[in-house]
């Protein structure tokens, strides 16, 4: 289940997005959990549908009101799968701190959830004031995995070169009224009458006709297309590129994902990876600079197929370097040129290829190394090993202490569906303000938002007497 945070400062129109995501889903079904501010759930109010359940926290906002286990529990009726959601969507208060989200999304054990990314909107009218009153702001764009430029009918002067140079690599839209395109954020599901409603799935993607619904530049199956209304679709300012190829040369694909361009927000897909005689298989996703590969079953042909989506990306290039990393150009690879990719499997265990399957393989340790935003570190003889270096990665100084300028806020947990009601419990966010610095590990398994984990401890500066 992705857990998409939507974050952005107070009046940025965030609800006004989330508004829009839910009216656009046809038949995908959103959980939502709304973090108001104020004594009235305004937002909670005035989310489209049915709300059917709230939980009140009344001693401050959710990114300092819950630990990581906390919000396993109030997202738990979300993302079980009786619920039968698709995609969950926090929208962070306008006062949250989306950096402690992300750790807390990031460091759950929830075996359903996964990290959809950070949404961060940015209020083209009042970004350049609100700065100046609030540099933190600049920070919040800079770790966002998409910044939505909202408001654009009513921008301010320069405001656009600005949040570009603000946000990095991370790909900047351009909207107004929130809408954006829904795709960007969850996989819509296949309302196909006969099959009933359904996430999409990688071999949807992979059986997927070529040509069919294509509006000849990848955007696929789309009634705006369709209906003939491109120019005011979202779509219109992304492209999607599918790259269908054979075998990857893996220590070749892992540096593509580590080079990945600025403005490529998503990619999936499946790939299967040629080392040592044998293949396997691996789901990979990612959210801006998040980045997660999973061992799947053999897939057939094409061995590997990608699709990308990014904006203002070169997608006659994204494909050429993906094409790149086949093992018909880049040759056959050892078992050892597995080890940069597996830094990126969920459970490095079941990452290795049949020779050594069941055993952690060397190198999967080295995950810590992807914590540093510096990385790959040029002065790494070993880019692949461990980083002393890396130690930065637990500066007490960079450690959020998180609560000092939120005021008090009603926080409500909303499940949002234009059929069922999601009873999301009760009992959450007494505790005042866990500083995740001082209590979780960092996460292994997954790579992301290397700035979400300043603070935490680095694996050998763990006290074992903690
Ligand atoms: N002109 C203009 N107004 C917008 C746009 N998007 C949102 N608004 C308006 O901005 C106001 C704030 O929007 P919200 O969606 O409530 O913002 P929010 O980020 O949820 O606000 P908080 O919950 O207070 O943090 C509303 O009056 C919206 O109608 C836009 O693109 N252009």
């Amino acid at each position: 289940m992705p857990v998409v945070i939507l974050a952005g400062f107070l009046g940025a129109g965030k609800t006004t997005l989330l508004n829009h995501l839910l009216a656009g889903t046809r038949g995908t079904r959103i959980g939502v959990v709304v973090n108001d501010f104020g004594s009235v759930n305004v937002d909670a109010l005035s989310v489209a549908g049915q709300v059917d359940s709230t939980v009140s926290l009344e001693n401050g906002c959710l990114c300092c009101a819950v630990d990581a286990s906390g919000l396993d529990r109030m997202l738990s009726t979300l993302t079980d799968p009786a619920a039968d959601l698709d995609l969950v969507v926090v929208e962070a208060s306008g006062l949250a701190e989306p950096r402690s989200l992300v750790r807390l999304v990031l460091a759950s054990e929830d075996p359903y959830l996964e990290y959809g990314g950070l949404v961060e909107l940015v209020d083209a009218a009042e970004f350049p004031a609100m700065r100046e009153r609030h540099p933190e702001l600049a920070g919040q764009v800079a770790m966002a995995d998409l910044v939505v430029l909202n408001k654009v009918d009513r921008a301010a002067d320069g405001v656009a070169e600005l949040v570009r140079e603000l946000a990095g690599a991370t790909p900047v839209l351009h909207a107004e009224f929130g809408r954006i395109d829904p795709e960007l954020l969850f996989d819509r599901v296949d309302a196909a009458p006969d099959d009933g409603p359904r996430q999409l799935t990688f071999d949807d993607l992979r059986f997927e006709e070529p040509g069919a619904g294509d509006d000849g530049h990848g955007h696929g199956d789309c009634d705006h297309d369709r209906a003939g209304d491109h120019a005011s679709h979202a779509h219109a300012v992304y492209d999607t590129v599918t790259v269908e190829t054979g075998p990857l040369h893996p220590r070749r694909f892992a540096a593509f994902l580590e080079t990945r361009p600025a403005g490529l927000y998503r990619m999936k897909g499946t790939v299967t990876v040629g080392a040592g005689g044998h293949r396997d298989a691996y789901e990979v996703h990612t959210v801006g600079a998040y980045v997660r590969a999973e061992r799947v079953a053999p897939v057939g042909d094409p061995a590997s197929r990608l699709v990308l989506i990014g904006v203002g990306v070169d997608a006659e290039g994204l494909r050429a370097e993906v094409e790149q990393c086949s093992t018909a150009v880049a040759g056959e690879a050892v078992e050892q040129d597995l080890l940069p990719l597996l830094r990126y499997v969920a459970d490095p265990s079941r990452g290795a290829g049949d020779g050594v399957a069941g055993e952690a393989p060397a190198g999967a340790a080295d995950i810590t190394d992807n914590l540093d935003p510096d990385d790959p570190d040029p002065d790494d003889p070993d880019p692949d090993g461990p980083d002393p270096d890396d130690s930065d990665d637990a500066d007490p100084d960079t450690a959020d202490s998180g609560t000092a300028d939120r005021a008090a806020a009603v926080d409500t947990v909303t499940a949002v569906d234009t059929v069922t009601a999601v009873d999301t419990g009760a009992g959450v966010g007494t505790g005042a303000g866990v500083d995740l610095a001082e209590s979780e590990p960092a996460p292994t398994g997954c790579v992301a938002h290397p700035e979400a984990f300043d603070g935490l401890v680095a694996p050998d500066e763990v006290d074992p007497e903690r």
